[in-house]
């Protein structure tokens, strides 16, 4: 039987497993992260322990927080923390290659159904610097701008923060939210060790940075914790980040794969692209690992890079998803090498995208575009449209609906992202019905469904979603250009 990735096992590891960059044993643990997907695993954690081995520190090891199930803490603590990052690439001949590093930076894993008290302790302790975090776009429970406050998780937190303050002792809750989790333990910390501390947004969201403080201070002020409040404006930061990493979820064949490199079954593999980004907005109060040395950029402004990639990439890669699944593509490789689709959303990126953005410090634009589209057609990578399609109601206004907005502001009418957004209409009218194999993941998956059901007509279907102002700002919907141009297009696709 083959033995399990851990300390233990590690020196076993065949030499094509590359070890950890600097010893994970003589870490200890300097920042928290909120969302142990797999996502922080090939992006955040491998640019902080690269970072720790090109600064010689030691001291960034990181204390993972997985909150709506305990899956990570079961695949991560039996192997130390320790899990293999399955790189997907092409070689100089355009076949696939793969390649296998051991990252041992994420050092304890918590799961707040058991353990809040711990996780409270650590976003309190002074040794804690910085917390990022990765919990999706809905993690946010938010409704429009503003923090859910009827949402359960946030009134369990709420609940819980109160009764914190009167008694001083953690309350355990197995149901809470990343923003009362975070605001818990930057309250405890205002009325303990008050070190200032740094938070990093690492999801794809527009000014992210910002958004977590706004949350997070509603959230104290909806407690009645002004003085935490007060404490939060003035010795914690937001930083706006950029990131990007195409890491999709982990299928059994990369888990053999990955055997078959390292001799190692790994329960906490991750699968990515060998590209990686971020950009980070040079806002810290307090000490950060050398991530400049690991490739990332620290900028006063991060916001041209921000806007450029959710509306090019991730504008591109729902279209891909909603489009591309419609045509009966599985994966967005497939989808963006169909030369009608992939002609289609260059189509979009050139007329539609473009045009509204301000290019980054030193990018050109054009071949950006070229680059991802490149990106999105390496077939090592077998990332599903339906993966990329999920929760679709959080993520069309981050990246498409700012684009149709901009494009109708400058007088011109968003033809191609209109098709975008009919794409994702007719899935959603598609999943909802039961007549294919699509399915409709999403938060709000009741109230679409409610929405597009009997809709008689390609118009109507459009109308019903359109109206709905949770997903639709009401200068949009109502917009009769931007109306009129998803109508016609939901009419082609359906
Ligand atoms: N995967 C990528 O290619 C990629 C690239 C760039 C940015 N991101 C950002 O990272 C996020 C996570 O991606 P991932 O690949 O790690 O996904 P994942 O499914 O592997 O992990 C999602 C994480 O979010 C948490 N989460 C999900 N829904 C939640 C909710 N309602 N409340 C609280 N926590 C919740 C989960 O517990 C888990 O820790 C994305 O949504 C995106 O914003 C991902
Ligand atoms: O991770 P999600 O579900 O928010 O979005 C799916 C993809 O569009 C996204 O993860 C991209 O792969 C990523 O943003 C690339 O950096």
């Amino acid at each position: 039987m083959t033995s399990r990735l851990s300390f233990a096992t590690l020196d076993q590891a065949r030499p094509a497993a590359r070890r950890p960059a600097l010893d994970p044993r003589a870490m200890s643990t300097g920042s928290v992260h909120l969302g142990v997907g797999a996502f922080h695993r090939a992006h955040q954690a491998v640019f902080t322990e690269d970072a720790m081995a090109a600064a010689g520190e030691s001291g960034w090891g990181i204390h993972a927080v997985t909150q709506r199930s305990a899956r990570v803490a079961e695949q991560l603590d039996p192997q130390d923390g320790l899990y293999g990052v399955l790189t997907c690439g092409l070689d100089g001949a355009g076949e696939p290659e793969r390649s296998l590093r051991i990252v041992g930076a994420v050092r304890a894993v918590s799961f707040p159904g058991e353990q809040t008290g711990e996780v409270l302790a650590r976003l309190a302790a002074p040794t804690t610097h910085l917390v990022t975090l990765t919990v999706t776009e809905k993690g946010y429970r938010r409704s429009g701008d503003r923090l859910d406050l009827r949402d359960e998780g946030v009134q369990a937190d709420l609940a819980a923060l109160r009764e914190e303050r009167r008694t001083g002792t953690a309350v355990e809750t197995a149901a809470g939210s990343p923003i009362g989790m975070l605001a818990r333990g930057l309250a405890r910390r205002a009325h303990g060790a008050a070190t200032p501390m740094s938070v990093v947004c690492c999801d794809n969201i527009v000014h992210n940075g910002p958004m977590v403080g706004r949350l997070v201070s509603e959230f104290l002020l909806a407690a009645g914790a002004d003085g935490a409040a007060a404490w939060v404006a003035d010795h914690v930061t937001f930083p706006a980040t950029m990131v990007d990493r195409i890491v999709p979820a982990t299928t059994a064949a990369e888990r053999a794969a990955a055997e078959a490199i390292s001799g190692l079954q790994d329960e906490g593999l991750v699968v990515a692209e060998p590209y990686r980004q971020w950009v980070i907005e040079d806002s810290f109060a307090g000490p950060r690992p050398a991530w400049e040395r690991a490739g990332a950029t620290l900028t006063s402004d991060v916001a041209p890079f921000e806007e450029a990639k959710l509306r090019i990439l991730n504008g591109t890669h729902s279209y891909l998803a909603y489009r591309g699944a419609l045509l009966g593509h599985a994966t967005i490789a497939e989808a963006v090498t169909d030369a009608g689709l992939g002609a289609e959303v260059s189509a979009f990126i050139d007329h539609d995208v473009i045009p509204t953005l301000t290019p980054p410090p030193g990018v050109d634009l054009g071949q950006y575009r070229d680059s991802v589209l490149e990106r999105f057609a390496n077939p090592a990578l077998g990332h599903t449209t339906q993966q990329v399609a999920m929760d679709g109601s959080q993520k069309l206004p981050v990246r498409l609906l700012g684009t149709a907005a901009d494009r109708l502001t400058a007088g011109a009418i968003p033809e191609r992202t209109a098709r975008a957004v009919a794409a994702w209409m007719v899935f959603v009218a598609r999943a909802a019905d039961g007549s294919s194999p699509l399915v409709l993941d999403d938060p709000q998956a009741e109230v679409l469904g409610a929405a597009v059901a009997g809709a008689a007509s390609g118009a109507a279907l459009a109308d019903r979603l359109l109206d709905l102002e949770q997903i639709f700002p009401p200068a949009l919907a109502g917009d009769e250009r931007f109306r009129s141009a998803v109508r016609e297009q939901v009419t082609d696709l359906a």
